[in-house]
């Protein structure tokens, strides 16, 4: 893949050296011109919408805030051009940052409100205040970069405009190759899961929507500068829903799906000109049929076609990385590592963890058992940050849990799994664990952006890492495969194995047999068991009273929400009211074990 992308580059390069020698008018200069800046405007839009998942109906408004800057800088404040540019950036990259505040609130029908808002708020503003903007009547002698003092000619503009788009494309390749996209990825498919991996989700869409205005108002300040002129006629609904068919029908998650989309979609704009009530049914119509039809775009389509030959697992690859699971740490001394206090949650009148407190040794086993609906998969949302307690305190290591939000509980140290896996289901098993690793993948975002070698040097480590702890856990040869294609028992290992490459210190287990089978039931005892050899602290929900029995040294007993016992496995076996609790028996069939007992 690298050798044909590295290709494809050259010959593109070699297409844009031969464009003199072939018989081109300014016409066909100008669709290429267009061509390339439809590319850098959907660019930055696909790792919003087909990575990140937040779909923008407003990116027109980040096109005029690049074109504006341009205008202005250059007209008004004398700047000279290329410093008008990246200027023009900067500002996107701000009102990035500012469409992305009330953004990330919200989701579906709710955030196209949202966009749809900013992109009318800008167009009336630019419409509307003369002073500045000079709406309709527009922006005249916006100065063009020169090189040696020689304007750009119209092959000139496809040259710059090109090289944009090629520097655009490494970076953003760059980027999304590494934990910056799988971290977007991740926020689209499963926001608990992303969070359960120290992923902030706020964070993430914040990022994807300032790197899509970037592109944006690259090429909203490049089309200014390219005409010399920009008015308010330029900024529409209608462009901010072609920048958005351009990235959906070229193929929405896909590296090459914006320069599908743009090249398809500006000749058939260039096309359908003669006909302009044509042109925007057209965008709805290709819109719907992406949506419908075509989910993947062209470029999902077209991959499909050229499918390369799948990964295979080779144990050498695995060889270069580091288990987690072949940490020996010195042994827990079971020295308090997370103290509850107090704690409670209720949902109306039900009160599913009743002012609730317990300690957790570290380097234990800890097990938490109690009838169906007891409130034991919402105290371990309470104590993986995923839900609020109302009241009470969570201290791990010292620090105060309660009320942190789940990326930040994550970060300090706590993994979990969820009793509905939650894996990210079309990412491959690889994939997966890379995302468990995380925050452990130390790339920075310039670094990533640039492809510097740290970046990828802190990626090879991270695969080689995680291929190490897949074939520990048996999955090896099931790395390259999707998630969601593994059996049931596996995918519940691999959850398993995510939480792990997170390094955590306490590992949270929400019934982690769940239809498994007796033996992988049994397998898991001996997985867990090999957890806490490598110093992890466990504390699992589990309703397998077998498993529960064999492997923890610690159980606690949860009814009703309130904390009914704890202690040594064979002190709870025998316990009246945990007896009671389990047969749903009363006061007096408690009485009467408790004194059988
Ligand atoms: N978000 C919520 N809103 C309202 N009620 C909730 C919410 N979450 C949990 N509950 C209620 O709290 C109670 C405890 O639920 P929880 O899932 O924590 O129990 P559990 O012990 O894990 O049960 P199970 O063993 O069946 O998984 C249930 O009555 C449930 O309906």
């Amino acid at each position: 893949m690298g050798l044909v992308h590295g290709l494809s580059l050259a010959l593109l390069a070699a297409a844009l050296a031969l464009l003199p020698a072939l018989p081109l008018n300014d016409f066909h200069l100008q669709i290429l011109f267009t061509i390339g800046v439809n590319y850098l405007a959907a660019a930055g839009l696909n790792v919003l919408v087909g990575y990140a998942g937040q779909k923008s109906l407003g990116h027109a408004g980040l096109f005029a805030v690049g074109a504006y800057t341009a205008a202005i800088a250059s007209v008004e404040w004398g700047i000279s051009p290329w410093a008008s540019l990246l200027l023009a950036c900067g500002f996107g990259a701000v009102f990035g940052l500012v469409i992305a505040l009330p953004s990330v609130r919200v989701s579906g029908p709710s955030l196209a409100m949202v966009t749809i808002g900013f992109g009318i708020v800008v167009e009336k503003i630019v419409t509307e205040w003369t002073d500045i903007f000079k709406g309709q009547a527009g922006l005249y002698g916006i100065s063009a970069p020169s090189i040696a003092g020689r304007s750009f000619t119209n092959l000139h503009w496809v040259w710059f405009v090109g090289a944009l788009c090629i520097v655009t494309h490494l970076m953003l390749r760059s980027l999304l190759r590494g934990r910056y996209g799988r971290a977007f990825l991740a926020v689209q498919m499963a926001e608990p899961a992303a969070q359960s991996v120290g992923i902030s989700v706020s964070r993430y869409k914040t990022l994807a929507f300032v790197v899509s205005a970037v592109t944006c108002a690259l090429a909203g300040a490049v089309v200014a500068q390219q005409n010399q002129y920009f008015n308010s006629d330029f900024i529409t609904f209608n462009l901010s829903i072609f920048f958005l068919v351009v990235v959906i029908f070229g193929g929405s998650g896909s590296i090459y799906g914006p320069l599908l989309g743009s090249v398809v979609l500006t000749l058939l704009d260039a096309w359908l000109a003669r006909w302009p009530a044509l042109q925007h049914f057209s965008y709805g119509a290709l819109l719907l049929f992406s949506l419908y039809l075509m989910p993947n775009g062209l470029a999902g389509a077209l991959g499909a076609l050229f499918r390369g030959r799948p990964k295979i697992f080779d144990r050498s690859q695995a060889d270069a990385g580091v288990s987690v699971l072949a940490a020996r740490p010195s042994a827990g001394d079971g020295s308090a590592l997370l103290v509850v206090a107090d704690l409670h949650k209720a949902y109306g009148g039900i009160v599913p963890v009743n002012h609730v407190g317990f300690t957790i040794g570290a380097g234990k086993v800890h097990a938490l058992i109690g009838p169906n609906g007891a409130g034991k998969t919402t105290l371990l949302n309470l104590l993986s940050g995923h839900v609020a307690p109302d009241s009470g305190s969570i201290r791990f290591q010292g620090q105060e849990l309660a009320g942190q939000p789940a990326h930040r509980v994550a970060s300090l140290g706590i993994a979990r799994t969820f009793q509905n896996l939650k894996l990210f289901g079309d990412l491959s098993a690889l994939d997966n664990v890379l995302l468990g690793a995380h925050r452990h993948v130390e790339a920075s975002f310039p670094a990533a952006l640039l492809g510097l070698p740290a970046s990828r040097r802190a990626e090879a480590q991270a695969r080689a890492d995680a291929l190490a702890l897949l074939a520990d856990l048996g999955l090896g040869e099931r790395a390259f495969e999707p998630a969601r294609s593994l059996p049931y028992g596996l995918q519940r290992r691999l959850e398993i194995a995510r939480a792990l490459a997170s390094r955590p210190k306490l590992l949270l287990l929400d019934e982690p047999a769940a239809g498994l089978n007796p033996q992988e039931t049994h397998e898991l005892g001996d997985v867990i068991k090999r957890i806490q050899t490598a110093g992890v602290t466990v504390l699992l929900i589990e309703h397998h009273m077998d498993l529960v029995m064999g492997i923890s040294q610690h159980v606690l007993v949860l009814d009703y929400g309130a904390l009914i016992a704890e202690g040594a496995p064979d002190a709870i076996r025998k316990n009246p009211r945990v007896i009671a609790a389990y047969l749903g028996a009363d006061e007096d069939a408690a009485t009467v074990a408790e004194s059988v007992a």
